[in-house]
């Protein structure tokens, strides 16, 4: 069921304003007056209009300041009692949608307005259509292991509802296929998904992107901006990585899930979002609450359905389907399959960068396989293949920990053809020291 659409009629002749709020009524939307433009600044802090008819004569602003502003943020309609052909140009060229000249004929109010609301629709939905199609286009759950099917089927029995999720599970796990297969499976898959990161933004700059900001809240914000919340109106909002979010702002998420309310930043007006929101980590939400960095309050309003996306290492039967999804997904029509040794070799990996990691893996297989049809196991091995969670080492006696540390550190600077930097990232330490262990140990390099 959809709102009624707000419009928002500004017009200083009282009896008129009266006339077409009342007509408009009748016709269904939902309307407001305002009788100039301090008035109708005042009602815009209050209320999200979905159209503004404006009239050209308003005693405290001219419709070149008055449109452009508006018409920033609204689709606009003035409306002019001196229907020159020049004001007309004017406004269009200004930003308004149309005009009407008064006195206005019933009919072609309603013509007028309906249009107008329906090119905004459907510039939305224009935009948002070659979104969905990349999005769909190897988007899509592969995996028949029991896992996956265990995940379908809750996937299938939330999706329809409103409810807030969140998706549990490790890097490249496939949490944000899971999203978009909760939003393509409900009723608001024809609106937009909004995927925001919150890693990748700053806690203030997480605040003003999600929930938006109002002119001159901060220095720099010199017009009014709407969040990503107002992006996903009748669609999905999911926010990865809920983990990293700062407590003030678990606070405002606290509230906007439980509400469905919230406000820009530097605004005073409450608005009510008609968005369904999905959410996910790779962290241990319980221990975080526990360790005083998540709110409880919040860690139970986002337990009440959770999703695990399982690690790939605990769905080894997958493996094969996605390699070959993948290769299939590389070649582009080129017919290449794997050698036998390649597949067991991709199913004993433990894969710590789940689905993410086996997609690279077999990308640059692809690669490096050039012409050739058959992809071999050397083509696939993962230069993190040895080492990456068991070590075996042998040793003449029982090792000291000298031995086991030359040992471990010949290995792992072998393991990276002698690169320093790579080797120091490994084994978490300074490249100096890497320096310092050569000179140590690097006699018996050979
Ligand atoms: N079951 C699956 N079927 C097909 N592709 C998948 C599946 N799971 C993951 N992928 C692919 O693996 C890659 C990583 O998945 P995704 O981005 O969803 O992981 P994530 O858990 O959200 O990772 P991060 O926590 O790093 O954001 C993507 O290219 C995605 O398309």
């Amino acid at each position: 069921m959809s709102r009624s659409k707000v419009i928002l009629v500004i017009d200083d002749d009282r009896g008129f304003r009266g006339l077409l709020t009342a007509q408009l009524a009748d016709m269904g939307y939902d309307t407001t007056g305002a009788a100039s433009w301090a008035e109708a600044s005042a009602c815009l802090k209050e209320i999200e209009p979905d159209l503004i008819l404006l009239d050209m004569k308003l005693p405290d602003t001219t419709p070149e300041l008055a449109v452009p502003e508006l018409a920033a943020e609204y689709p606009v309609i003035v409306l002019t009692g001196y229907g020159s052909i020049r004001s007309a140009v004017s406004v269009i060229h200004a930003g308004a949608l149309d005009y009407l000249t008064k006195p206005i004929s019933l009919a072609e109010l309603e013509l007028t307005i309906a249009r107008v609301l329906d090119n905004a629709e459907m510039r939305r939905s224009n935009a948002l259509y070659k979104r969905q199609l990349a999005a769909r286009q190897g988007s899509g759950l592969i995996g028949n292991s029991a896992a996956i099917l265990a995940l379908e089927s809750l996937i299938d029995a939330v999706a329809p509802t409103n409810a807030t999720v969140l998706i549990h599970g490790e890097s490249g796990s496939g949490k944000e296929v899971v999203a978009s297969a909760i939003h393509q499976r409900s009723e608001r898959k024809n609106r937009e998904l909004v995927t925001v990161d919150a890693t990748t933004l700053s806690e203030t700059l997480f605040e003003s992107e999600l929930f938006g900001h109002e002119k001159g809240a901060f220095t720099g914000a010199d017009r009014q901006k709407k969040g990503l919340i107002e992006a996903a109106e009748g669609g999905t909002l999911f926010l990865d990585e809920i983990g990293e979010v700062s407590l003030a702002n678990q606070a405002r998420l606290l509230r906007l899930f439980e509400s469905g309310t919230f406000r820009r930043v530097g605004g005073t007006k409450t608005l009510r979002a008609d968005v369904r929101f999905i959410v996910a980590t790779h962290r241990n939400l319980g221990l975080m609450v526990r360790e005083g960095r998540f709110r409880s309050d919040l860690f139970f309003r986002l337990s009440s359905f959770v999703l695990t996306s399982p690690p790939l290492r605990d769905r080894r039967e997958d493996i094969a389907l996605l390699a070959e999804h993948f290769l299939s997904q590389f070649c582009r029509g080129q017919k290449k399959l794997f050698a036998r040794d390649a597949i067991t070799t991709l199913t004993a990996y433990d894969w710590p960068g789940n689905v993410r990691e086996l997609r690279n893996v077999i990308e640059r297989a692809v690669i490096l396989a050039r012409n050739a049809v058959v992809i071999r196991r050397d083509h696939v091995s993962m230069p993190e293949l040895e080492g990456a969670s068991v070590l075996s080492f042998s040793f003449e006696h029982p090792p000291t920990l000298k031995d086991l540390e030359r040992s471990y550190f010949l290995r792992t600077l072998e393991r990276f053809g002698g690169n320093r930097a790579r080797t120091a990232a490994a084994l978490g330490i300074s490249e100096r020291n890497v320096y310092r262990l050569i000179g140590l140990y690097g006699a018996e390099l050979t």
